[in-house]
C-alpha cells in the first residue's frame, strides 16, 4: 500500500465527546470572558425579541385587523419595526465580537503550537510526516476555533431558541403542541439511523480528497523521477483509483443527503399540516382566533431551524474533539532535549571534544545504534568520519550537537558535559553544514545573517569573499538583496553550498560539522568549494562526514565507524600501516578511481 493510501484512513475525523478536552478548549476563551459574556447576553436578548415577533403579528391580526383598531396596528407595527432594528444592531455586534474573539483564539492557538513545535526535539519529527504536522497547525486549529467561538454560541443560542419555542407552543395550546410533535419520534429514528451514514460518506470524501492532494504533491515534487522512470501510466492508474473513490464517496454522500433532508422536511410538514387542519376547524368553531393559529404555525416553522443548526454543531463538536486530541498531543509532548535545572552557560570554548563510552538508541526498546563510542579530539583538529552507510556517522554528529541525548556515557566539550550547559550557548558555538544546503525564503543577506543578526556590513562582505560567494553575488542583478525562493531554487547546487558556507562562516563557530556533499558539480565550482572549505575550516575543530579521499587523507584524525562502533581510529598513515578496514576502503576507492580514469582514457 502506498504512503498516500495509508494516509487516507489514519487520522480520525470525529471523536466521542470528551469533557477533559472540552474544558481545556474552553480555557482559550478565558482571556475573552467579558466579551463572550456580552455576546451571550446580547444573543439571549435577541432570541427573546425574535420570539416575540409571532405574538405581535397575532395581536396585529386579532386586535388590529379583526377589531378594526388602527391605533393598535400603528403601535404594534412600530414595535415590530423597532424589534427588527434592535435585532439587526445586536446581530451586527455579536457577529463582530464573535469573529474578533474567534480570530484571537485561533491566533493564540497557532502561536502556541508554532512556538512549541520549534522547541520539540528531533525524535518528535522523526516519526511524523511534515504534511500531518502542518495540518495540525492549520486545519485542526481551525476546527477548534470554529467550535469555541461560533459553535458554542450557536449551541447556547439555538438551545434557548428551541426551548423557548417548545415552551411557548405548549403554553399556547398543549394539545395542539402534542399533535404537532406527533411525527418527532419517527424523525428521530430516521435521522439517528442515516446521519452516521451521511457523515461517514463525507468523511470518506474528505479523506480521499486529502489523498488526492498528497498524490498531487508527490507527483509535482517527484516529476523528474517520474518522467525519468516513465511511470506516468502506472501513476495515472493509481490516481484514477483514488479519484474514483473520491467521486463515489461524494456521490453517495450527496445522494443520501438529498434523500434525507427532503424526507425530514416532509415529515416536519406532516405535523404542520395536521395543526393547520385541526387549527382551522377550531378557528371556525370559535375556540381559537386566526391570529393565534397563525402565530402557532409561525413558531412551528421556526422549530426546524434550531434543530438542524444544533445537529450541525454536534458534528462540529465531534470533529473538534478529534482535532483537540491531535493538538493537545503535540502540546503535551515535552521537548526531550531541554535545559536541565542546573544548566549553565557554556563559556567561550576552545573546541576540545571527547566522547566517553557513548551508547545511543533512537527509540526505546530498539537496539542501540551506537555502542560504547570513545574518542578524543583536540581543539582545532580536523576529524574525518568514514564508514559504510547506516554505520552511525550522522548519529555521532547528532549527539555532539545535542539534537538527541546520549543513552549512556558522556559527550564533553572542553571537559564540560553537554548535558550541563544551555542548548543555546552550546549550539551558538557550533556550526553545521549539511549536504542539502537549506536556504530560507528571503534575500541572500538575510540567509547569510541567519546565525548572526548583528554582523556588520564589513563582516558580511568579508565572509562572502572568503568563501568565494562574492563572485556569485556579483552576477545577480540585486546583489545581496536578491530575493531567493524557499530552498533557493534560483541558485545552482554549488552556489547554494557556497551560501551555506558563508552563513556558517559569519556565525563563526568554534566547532564545525560538515557533511561533505556527494553530488558532483563542475570542476571549477568544485575547486571554488574546496578553496572556500579550507577558509571555513581554518582554526576550527571540524567533524567531516567525508566522502572524498583527499579530505580524509588531510584529516588529523580518522574515525572509522562500523555497526555503531569505532572500529579504527588514527591518522591516514597509521591506519594504512595497520592494514585493516580503512586500508581496504582506501584501496577499493583507489582501484575504482583508476578504472574510471582508464575508462575515460579509452573513450
Ligand atoms: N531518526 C532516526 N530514527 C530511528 N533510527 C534512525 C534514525 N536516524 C538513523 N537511524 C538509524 O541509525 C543507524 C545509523 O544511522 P546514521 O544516519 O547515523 O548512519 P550514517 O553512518 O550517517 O549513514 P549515511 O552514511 O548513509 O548517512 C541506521 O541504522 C539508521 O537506520
Amino acid at each position: 500500500m502506498s504512503q498516500v493510501e495509508w494516509d487516507m484512513d489514519e487520522e480520525a475525523d470525529e471523536k466521542p465527546f470528551n469533557m477533559k478536552h472540552m474544558r481545556r478548549m474552553l480555557q482559550y476563551l478565558v482571556p475573552y470572558r467579558r466579551l463572550m459574556t456580552g455576546v451571550v447576553v446580547i444573543v439571549l436578548i435577541n432570541m427573546l425579541l425574535s420570539l416575540s415577533e409571532p405574538i405581535i403579528l397575532a395581536y396585529i391580526i386579532d386586535i388590529g385587523i379583526s377589531e378594526g383598531n388602527i391605533a393598535a396596528i400603528h403601535i404594534l407595527g412600530a414595535a415590530l419595526l423597532g424589534i427588527k432594528l434592535v435585532s439587526w444592531l445586536f446581530s451586527f455586534m455579536h457577529t463582530r465580537w464573535i469573529n474578533f474573539t474567534g480570530q484571537r483564539i485561533l491566533f493564540d492557538l497557532r502561536q502556541q503550537l508554532f512556538n512549541h513545535l520549534q522547541s520539540l526535539s528531533f525524535r518528535f519529527f522523526d516519526g511524523r510526516p511534515a504534511g500531518k504536522i502542518m495540518s495540525r497547525i492549520t486545519n485542526d486549529t481551525n476546527a477548534i476555533g470554529e467550535l469555541i467561538n461560533g459553535g458554542l454560541i450557536t449551541m447556547v443560542m439555538e438551545t434557548t431558541h428551541l426551548l423557548g419555542i417548545v415552551i411557548i407552543l405548549f403554553w399556547m395550546d398543549w394539545q395542539l403542541a402534542l399533535l404537532s410533535f406527533i411525527m418527532l419520534p419517527l424523525l428521530y429514528v430516521i435521522v439517528a439511523k442515516l446521519r452516521p451514514k451521511i457523515e461517514g460518506s463525507w468523511s470518506r470524501s474528505r479523506s480521499t480528497m486529502s489523498a488526492i492532494n498528497g498524490n498531487l504533491n508527490e507527483t509535482i515534487q517527484g516529476i523528474r523521477v517520474i518522467q525519468a522512470f516513465s511511470r506516468q501510466r502506472v501513476n495515472n492508474e493509481k490516481f484514477n483509483g483514488i479519484n474514483t473513490r473520491n467521486k463515489q464517496a461524494f456521490m453517495r454522500a450527496i445522494t443520501l443527503e438529498s434523500t434525507v433532508y427532503p424526507l425530514v422536511e416532509m415529515i416536519g410538514m406532516i405535523g404542520t399540516c395536521i395543526v393547520v387542519w385541526f387549527g382551522a376547524v377550531r378557528v371556525l368553531e370559535g375556540a381559537i382566533t386566526l391570529g393565534f393559529i397563525m402565530a402557532f404555525i409561525n413558531y412551528l416553522w421556526r422549530f426546524w431551524g434550531p434543530l438542524s443548526a444544533l445537529s450541525k454543531v454536534y458534528s462540529q463538536l465531534l470533529s473538534a474533539m478529534a482535532s483537540a486530541e491531535r493538538i493537545f498531543e503535540v502540546l503535551d509532548t515535552a521537548p526531550e532535549v531541554k535545559n536541565s535545572s542546573r544548566a549553565r552557560e557554556l563559556p567561550s570554548i576552545r573546541g576540545d571534544v571527547s566522547f566517553e563510552g557513548v551508547s545511543f538508541r533512537y527509540e526505546e526498546n530498539k537496539p542501540n545504534v551506537l555502542h560504547d563510542v570513545s574518542f578524543h579530539v583536540k581543539a582545532g583538529q580536523r576529524v574525518a568520519l568514514v564508514g559504510p552507510t547506516g554505520a552511525g556517522k550522522s548519529t555521532i554528529v547528532n549527539l555532539l550537537m545535542r539534537f538527541y541525548e546520549a543513552t549512556e556515557g558522556a559527550v564533553r566539550i572542553d571537559g564540560i558535559d553537554v548535558k550541563d550547559v544551555t542548548l543555546e550557548s552550546l549550539r551558538k558555538q557550533m556550526g553545521i553544514v549539511l549536504q542539502d544546503s537549506f536556504i530560507f525564503a528571503g534575500t541572500i543577506e538575510q540567509n547569510m545573517r541567519y546565525g548572526n543578526e548583528e554582523a556588520t556590513e564589513e563582516q558580511l562582505r568579508n565572509a562572502a569573499e572568503s568563501v568565494r560567494l562574492d563572485r556569485v553575488v556579483a552576477q545577480l542583478s540585486h546583489g545581496y538583496q536578491t530575493e531567493l525562493e524557499e530552498r533557493g531554487s534560483k541558485l545552482s547546487v554549488g552556489q547554494r553550498q557556497l551560501l551555506t558556507f558563508g552563513r556558517v562562516l559569519l556565525s563563526d563557530p568554534r566547532i564545525l560539522i560538515l557533511d561533505e556533499a556527494t553530488s558532483s558539480v563542475d570542476t571549477e565550482t568544485e575547486q571554488h568549494i574546496q578553496e572556500a572549505l579550507q577558509t571555513l575550516l581554518a582554526g576550527r575543530t571540524a567533524f567531516i562526514i567525508a566522502h572524498r579521499l583527499s579530505t580524509i587523507k588531510d584529516a588529523d584524525l580518522i574515525l572509522v565507524v562500523e555497526d555503531g562502533r569505532i572500529a579504527e581510529q588514527g591518522s591516514h598513515e597509521m591506519l594504512m600501516k595497520h592494514g585493516g578496514i580503512y586500508a581496504n576502503l582506501v584501496l577499493t576507492q583507489l582501484s575504482m578511481q583508476e578504472s574510471v580514469i582508464l575508462q575515460s582514457s579509452h573513450s
